[in-house]
């Protein structure tokens, strides 16, 4: 871990400068072009000197419109929901087929894999919730059916089709340019976008950038034991060195007369991330339930302790001389930091719910029909037919939402919304100046408990609902 705290000794200057608040004109000018470039123009981003940013409408919503639609800067399917679903790799919108996907799971489960089932959530539509301190869970199945293997492996490899599967049509999975066999993508054009985004570094296949690949294995085989989030942070560190390259590439080929300092390309490569509410992560992660308050200094000093493990491993794997402040404890914990306090749970619900609730809805005598082969499937699956693709991103815009107990939006993904992007709705109607806020919490929990999980995002609660409750205890 030596090498690791030496690096911030050494470049102590260049983290400051990175973790400096950029100042507000630069700020402005990006939410702008941001704003802009998501065609979300009823709203902006205006700091408002005692919370920070936020987000206000500068026209006017009505109930249930929609406020604006973010896309991921950095995002990750949870490891273990990826034996649930099989997602593009980059918009996370489901790929194959309906055949494909069952026959997925049915093999995972066959071989006594299991993946993410925690929440209730899970079962609606509207299963987005603020990420809050999540914990990373085994799944288990309820149901012990088990079907012949031939079946299974025929509906994955496309051999058997099953009925009306037609209506469900999913774009077929394309295979990692990189040769990885562990990303898959949707189309061309979200294959290119993760290559050049973070994946060229991160990709274990033969055609990866990284330094060693089996020093990428052992960073990822460390994650996935332990928390996934480090998968997040790498995809955070692997996009800046990404675009720091292409700007130095940029600016060799106009053949600047004056080099433009190294320091400043790095600033400017790291800004869509630099934009993001930070604190290191073993100063701001919850202490769990379980852990006795006065072990909280030996808890904080395990996590700050496990990130070091992790960011030693991806520095043997990807590390860039020319970037090496990225590569300091301080960068990483805050980029950690600022996912716990910032992301937004990435839900896509599943196409094989719409399959079986569309059987369900099938005239009686073909539906008997339909179910004579279906069912055994849904027995089979058990009550996790359909798991939602579940795993947590970083969205820009909807990250400069603050919390309120009787917000005025929420994340909502309609049935349009079939990939990975944050869609905010307005609860009720919001005027033009008001400020647009979403519920970081379950609202609806008694005072005590709201202002004990708000406490975990670094501040207590004055909203209306909060001043009233507590007047009244
Ligand atoms: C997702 S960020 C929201 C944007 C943030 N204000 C910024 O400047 O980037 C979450 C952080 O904003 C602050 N925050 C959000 N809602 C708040 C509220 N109702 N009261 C006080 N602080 C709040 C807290 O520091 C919280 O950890």
């Amino acid at each position: 871990m030596d090498s690791v705290y030496k690096t911030d000794e050494n470049f102590a200057a260049d983290v400051a400068a990175l973790l400096a608040p950029l100042p507000t004109p630069q700020l402005q000018e990006y939410f702008n072009k941001l704003i802009t470039s998501r065609r979300c123009n009823g709203i902006e981003v205006k700091n408002n000197g005692t919370i920070g940013k936020g987000v206000y409408a500068n026209s006017e919503f009505d109930e249930d419109e929609l406020i604006l639609k973010d896309e991921i800067l950095v995002g990750i399917q949870h490891s273990s929901n990826k034996v649930d679903c099989l997602v593009c790799s980059f918009c996370f919108r489901f790929i194959g087929s309906i055949e494909k996907q069952i026959g997925r799971k049915l093999y995972f489960k066959n071989l006594g894999v299991s993946g993410c089932c925690d929440d209730d959530s899970s079962e609606e539509d509207e299963c987005v919730k603020y990420n809050g301190n999540e914990e990373q869970c085994g799944g288990s199945s309820s149901s012990h059916n088990t079907l012949p293997e031939g079946v299974v492996s025929s509906l994955m490899n496309g051999e058997m089709a099953l009925p009306h599967t037609d209506k469900f049509p999913l774009p077929s999975p394309l295979s990692c340019p990189g040769g990885c066999q562990e990303a898959f993508y949707c189309s061309e054009s979200c294959a290119e976008a993760d290559w050049e985004s973070s994946h060229s570094l991160l990709c274990t296949g033969e055609r990866s950038e990284s330094i060693s690949r089996e020093a990428l294995g052992e960073f990822i085989k460390h994650a996935n034991d332990t928390n996934d989030i480090f998968l997040l942070a790498a995809k955070a560190i692997a996009f800046t060195i990404l675009r720091y390259r292409k700007l130095k590439a940029e600016h060799v080929d106009k053949k600047a007369k004056q080099s433009e300092p190294k320091q400043s390309l790095l600033l400017e490569a790291w800004k869509p991330v630099s934009i993001g509410y930070k604190r290191r992560w073993w100063d701001c992660i919850a202490l769990p339930d379980d852990v006795d308050p006065t072990d909280e200094g030996a808890f904080r000093m395990q996590i700050k302790n496990l990130a070091c493990t992790s960011l030693e491993l991806l520095k043997i794997a990807i590390f860039d001389k020319e970037c090496e402040a990225l590569f300091s404890l301080e960068i990483y914990g805050n980029i950690i930091g600022m996912f716990e306090l910032n992301n937004l749970d990435l839900v896509v619900a599943s196409p094989v719910e719409d399959y079986f609730l569309y059987i369900d809805d099938l005239p009686d005598a073909e539906k008997e029909e339909t179910e004579e082969i279906t069912r055994p499937l849904l027995d089979a699956l058990g009550d996790e037919y359909s798991d939602c693709c579940q795993g947590t991103a970083f969205f820009p815009l909807q990250s400069c939402m603050n919390h309120s107990c009787c917000p005025n939006a929420k994340a909502f993904k309609r049935e349009e919304d079939r990939d990975g992007q944050a869609v905010i709705i307005a609860l009720r109607r919001i005027s033009k100046n008001e400020e647009v806020t979403i519920s970081y919490i379950d609202e609806e929990l008694p005072y005590k408990e709201r202002q004990a999980l708000l406490a975990d995002y670094g501040f207590s609660c004055k909203c209306s609902k909060c001043l009233e409750d507590s007047s009244s205890i």
